[in-house]
């Protein structure tokens, strides 16, 4: 195996009775990086992750992982942790207590300096004696990385790890991650939110139905190459309106404001086309005020690759 991947699947697909969830699925993932897996409601991200965690076995195709080939027994592989579907925790128990069992459960004593610098880590001190039961869903969620953290994994799986947190909890969410990847720890995440993985991940796959509709770094789908809506509000609107329609590679989108606002163009166009624009409007003396995609490079490929495939359920 490449010793640059931490994951190496080919062919991989799965069925649950008619269905398959994955189907002749290729995924590499970079070692130290941090790769997100996106895509809409049932398109296969959290049976992919369970693969990587050894919650269940493919059955077509071959995977290794952490460069060891993943046999056809349930077993997580060395080296790797993680959660799909929540983080299972012991609702009677505190926070530290709960860190100190799970660290039991892999088959390891604990120093209390090293639960109480996770729970640092993850910013949630302040309750580290207080019981699981009354914690909210992004609590949860951190006190299951923190958990993850003790165990010192070389690739880390998480399904969904930004559900329910506030901007705050993000923010140590985020400070985490990108400590373990400049430690050289990989990263696999799914995430509905495009900022979320535009923030955090380097490389992102989109699945759509069981199938790979992308796979690359982010910057692959740069506003270089693909079309995008942008918000252009600048001192002459007309003026801007007129140049807009005269430049080629230029496209205005009619009525893409609903709020009515006259100031406000939506032109259509790759980014060279745009700076085109750009330079004729100073020439002309028409100001810039606003220019920002309507949507993200990463959302607009989201949704122009997956709109015509509906979810298998
Ligand atoms: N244990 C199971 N039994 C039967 N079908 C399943 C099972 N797990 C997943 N599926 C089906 O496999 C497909 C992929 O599901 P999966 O949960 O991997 O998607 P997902 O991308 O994680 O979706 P979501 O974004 O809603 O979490 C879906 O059609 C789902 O209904």
């Amino acid at each position: 195996m490449d010793s640059t991947l931490a994951v190496r699947a080919r062919g991989i697909t799965k069925y649950f009775g008619d269905v398959v969830a994955l189907d002749d699925i290729d995924f590499e993932v970079a070692q130290g990086r941090i790769h997100g897996l996106v895509g809409p409601n049932g398109a296969g991200k959290t049976t992919l992750l369970g693969l990587l965690l050894g919650l269940a076995v493919a059955d077509q195709g071959s995977l290794e992982i952490l460069g060891t080939p993943v046999g056809k027994s349930l077993a997580t592989p060395e080296g790797v942790t993680g959660f799909v579907d929540g983080p299972g925790l012991y609702p009677s128990l505190s926070a530290k207590r709960n860190l100190a069992a799970l660290a039991g459960l892999h088959g390891g004593e604990v120093k209390a300096s090293a639960i109480d610098d996770v729970l640092g880590q993850v910013g949630l001190t302040d309750v580290a004696d207080e019981r699981v039961r009354g914690f909210s869903l992004g609590m949860r969620q951190r006190l299951g990385l923190a958990a993850a953290l003790l165990t010192k994994p070389r690739l880390l799986v998480l399904d969904e790890p930004s559900n329910g947190l506030d901007p705050a909890g993000a923010k140590h969410v985020r400070r985490v991650l990108d400590r373990l990847a400049a430690d050289g720890v990989t990263v696999v995440l799914s995430s509905h939110r495009m900022d979320d993985v535009e923030a955090l991940c380097s490389d992102v796959t989109i699945v759509a139905t069981g199938r790979v509709v992308f796979t690359g770094p982010l910057g692959k789908l740069s506003a270089g190459t693909t079309e995008l809506d942008y918000r252009l509000r600048t001192s002459d609107a007309e003026a801007a309106r007129r140049l807009a329609a005269e430049s080629s590679g230029i496209h205005l989108v009619e009525g893409a404001d609903e709020r009515g606002d006259t100031e406000l163009l939506v032109v259509r166009a790759v980014e060279p086309a745009l700076d085109d624009l750009v330079s004729r409007l100073v020439r002309a003396g028409v100001a810039v005020r606003e220019l920002a995609p309507v949507v993200s490079p990463l959302e607009a490929a989201f949704l122009a690759l997956t709109e015509k495939q509906e979810p298998t359920r």
